[in-house]
């Protein structure tokens, strides 16, 4: 069996004082919300207090980005040496908003995705339709060459490490979520292509979490779905009881 993943994505939000604050409520509310890995990831700039918060808990550390290079003259990066420094496990790594604001493309993700590996990080490697490319009968298509795309080079050993995210654009930030058929849809696609590319049994052990306005209220009937293995929380990821209560209706 999958083990559930509750990953928190705060964006661009806290400050140093509410990150602390944040990271210690889920810290401390951890305990009662069931088995599943959970994990925040919240402003670079902020790992190394949160890493503090988080200390002697089972909730792990996250990053939202990095660098595809070891170091040297690149301006306003973040290398993985800098992650695992501070204790980061996972990195988010091609999230829509990395796409479509700041232009990454599938050849930036992949190259990020190999490095984060090497560097013996989780990452959590994002794909998700537009709402056009939805309305154009284009889901799977895009799923497919986003999948392919972001996940180039990976072998065998490499892919167990990964977690995939499918986040539909349109339900990120929205309020508007996947229906449950839209959901598990997409989440057995994407197992299918990772049985085509590695195998059934490889296929089987990779965590693939459901991200888009996911809240308490929605999570249960998502989180049951044969192909859900989680949620990667935006929004209601930066209250405690609603991040914790998420995790909760996975049980
Ligand atoms: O983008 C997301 C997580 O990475 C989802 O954001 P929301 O939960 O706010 O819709």
């Amino acid at each position: 069996m999958r083990k559930k993943l509750i990953a928190g994505n705060w964006k661009m939000n806290t400050d140093r004082a509410t990150a602390v604050e944040l990271a210690k409520g889920v810290a401390a509310g951890a305990a009662e919300a069931g088995d599943a890995d959970l994990v925040v990831c919240p402003p670079a700039v902020y790992l190394s207090v949160v890493a503090e918060a988080l200390a002697g808990s089972p909730v792990a550390l996250g990053a939202q980005n990095m660098c595809c290079q070891d170091n040297g003259a690149f301006t306003g990066e973040i290398s993985h040496t800098m992650l695992t420094d501070l204790g980061v496990e996972y990195v988010i790594l091609g999230h829509s908003e990395r796409r479509t604001i700041f232009g990454e493309t599938d050849k930036n993700v992949s190259d990020k995705t190999l490095k984060a590996l090497a560097a013996g990080l989780a990452p959590i490697v994002c794909v998700g339709e537009l709402l056009e490319e939805r309305e154009a009968g284009k889901t799977a298509e895009v799923i497919r060459t986003q999948f392919e795309g972001s996940l180039a080079g990976v072998s065998e050993t490499q892919i167990t490490s990964v977690v995939i995210a499918y986040e539909p654009v349109w339900a990120i930030g929205t309020g508007k979520v996947a229906t449950p058929e839209q959901a598990e849809e997409v989440h057995a696609d994407l197992r299918r292509l990772l049985t085509e590319r590695y195998t059934a049994e490889i296929a089987q052990g990779i965590r693939i979490l459901y991200g888009g306005s996911m809240k308490p209220g929605n999570a249960a009937e998502l989180l049951a779905l044969p192909n859900v293995d989680g949620g990667l929380i935006g929004g209601a990821s930066l209250k405690p009881a609603d991040f914790l209560g998420i995790a909760k209706a996975g049980l």
